[in-house]
């Protein structure tokens, strides 16, 4: 068997949880056919199975790609989220198998922030509970408890691309916006920074969650943060449900602590439409209720299809790992008229040289080299403008892979 590059025929991509289908229509354009969809995500066990023999595989923020399921992907080259989040993806467990993660960091933000801003409105207004009544063919006219947006305070957790779009969208409603992140952001419009958490949660009229997944995030909002708000205020989370503790947010909608509250994100949601949803926030009329929907417009999903297998299929054809969230970044040119060694290493000295001592050995003039490194692996590049044959290039690579510390290398067209 060669061990340079698959035809892209051979080469097999996996796609979970209904990814848009602009996502296969860029992978088949390229010329990658090989691809097996699936409309919900797996269990671990279960993608253990399918993985096996799949190069490239495609998951939105169900997925748990976890260090079992790494050790069991032993064709994976890299991992598209086709989502924002990459919480669901064991990054380092990934990057010590040499499999490259990307995601779509832009395209469904502006979707989340709508959201969110109707949200608002809707929330102010009391429109859930009158919404609730007049199914029950109640009619609820009473102004009290319901109030403009106009003039309230706006006070956003996560300052990032979400968040600072929502900050510009509820400025032109006449809002004044507050932020907290634990960077030194750009402030745009009119709106402050403060310097904690508490500041914010004891000023905001609305509270908004768009922070990342992470050991710092998690239960960021409990007993007393949910205190610290005003009485009569909103909280908003659309961010993850490890962020707040649902439980103490329940107990703060029903004493009336909280005038409402609208949730996006659950700390165990459904793997696929097929389940059932559980909630201590079920029943709850000053509540919304959604199913993890803020990124889901079709705009968003077709734009995350065609930019994640962009990517992908620009890995795979070119080695390049520009805006990989787990990998040394490399932006490389195209190799028309050369071939091209991709090789992943452990960060240790000397690797460079004894590749290079191998090529040296055999005759191969190299024509480009790109190199980076982080902390703990190294991705190096190069181009090989010295023809080379099937059978050479395998020995070049079989000796390259015996190198101590090689994770992973091939050889492109
Ligand atoms: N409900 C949905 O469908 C969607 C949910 N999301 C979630 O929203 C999150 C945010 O998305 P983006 O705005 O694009 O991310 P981003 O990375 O652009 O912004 C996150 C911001 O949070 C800040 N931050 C991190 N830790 C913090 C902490 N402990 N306290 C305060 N600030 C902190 C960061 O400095 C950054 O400014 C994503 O990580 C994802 O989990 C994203 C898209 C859709
Ligand atoms: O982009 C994200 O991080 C999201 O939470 C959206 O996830 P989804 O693609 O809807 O599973």
């Amino acid at each position: 068997m060669s061990l340079v590059s698959l035809a892209k025929d051979r080469i097999q991509i996996l796609l979970l949880e209904g990814v848009h289908e602009s996502a296969v229509e860029v992978f088949r354009q390229r010329g990658y056919d090989n691809i097996d969809f699936v409309k919900t995500a797996l269990d671990e066990d279960e993608l253990c199975e399918r993985i096996k023999d799949v190069h490239f595989v495609g998951i939105r923020s169900r997925t748990q790609l976890t260090p079992k399921v790494f050790a069991a992907a032993q064709k994976l080259a890299a991992v598209g989220c086709f989502c924002i989040g990459t919480n669901q993806v064991d990054l380092q467990a990934a990057r010590r198998h040499g499999v490259v993660v990307f995601n779509a960091p832009f395209s469904n933000t502006r979707s989340v922030a709508e959201l969110v801003l109707a949200e608002i409105i809707m929330l102010l207004r009391r429109i859930p509970e009158k919404n609730a009544a007049a199914h029950q063919g109640g009619w609820d006219k009473a102004a009290k408890g319901s109030y403009e947006a106009r003039g309230k305070v706006l006070g956003i957790v996560g300052y990032g691309h979400i968040g600072s779009q929502l900050s510009i969208l509820a400025e032109q409603l006449g809002m004044q916006v507050r932020f907290y992140d634990v960077e030194n952001k750009l402030v745009l419009g009119n709106a402050m920074q403060v310097h904690s958490l508490d500041e914010l949660l004891r000023q905001a009229d609305v509270i908004s969650l768009h922070v990342p997944e992470t050991a710092q995030t998690q239960w960021l909002i409990g007993a007393s943060q949910i205190a610290a708000m005003k009485p009569g205020s909103i909280l908003i989370n659309a961010s993850r449900g490890t962020v707040v503790v649902i439980d103490e947010l329940a107990k703060a909608l029903k004493s009336g602590h909280l005038a409402g509250a609208a949730i996006d994100v659950f700390p165990v949601e459904p793997g696929s439409n097929n389940e059932r949803f559980e909630s201590p926030l079920q029943g709850l009329n000053n509540c919304i209720l959604t199913p993890h929907v803020g990124g889901s417009t079709q705009e968003a999903q077709e734009n995350i299809g065609i930019e994640v297998a962009g990517k992908l299929v620009h890995y795979s054809d070119n080695g390049s790992t520009l805006s990989a969230v787990n990998f040394p970044e490399v932006s490389l040119p195209t190799h028309a008229g050369s071939r091209r060694l991709l090789h992943i290493h452990e960060n240790r000295p000397g690797m460079l040289t004894r590749i290079n001592q191998i090529m040296a050995d055999d005759n191969i003039n190299v024509s480009g080299q790109y190199l980076q490194t982080d902390s703990e692996v190294g991705y190096v590049v190069i181009d090989i403008d010295t023809p080379i044959e099937g059978n050479q290039a395998d020995r070049m690579l079989t000796k390259i892979r015996e190198i101590p510390g090689t994770i992973r290398a091939r050889v492109l067209y």
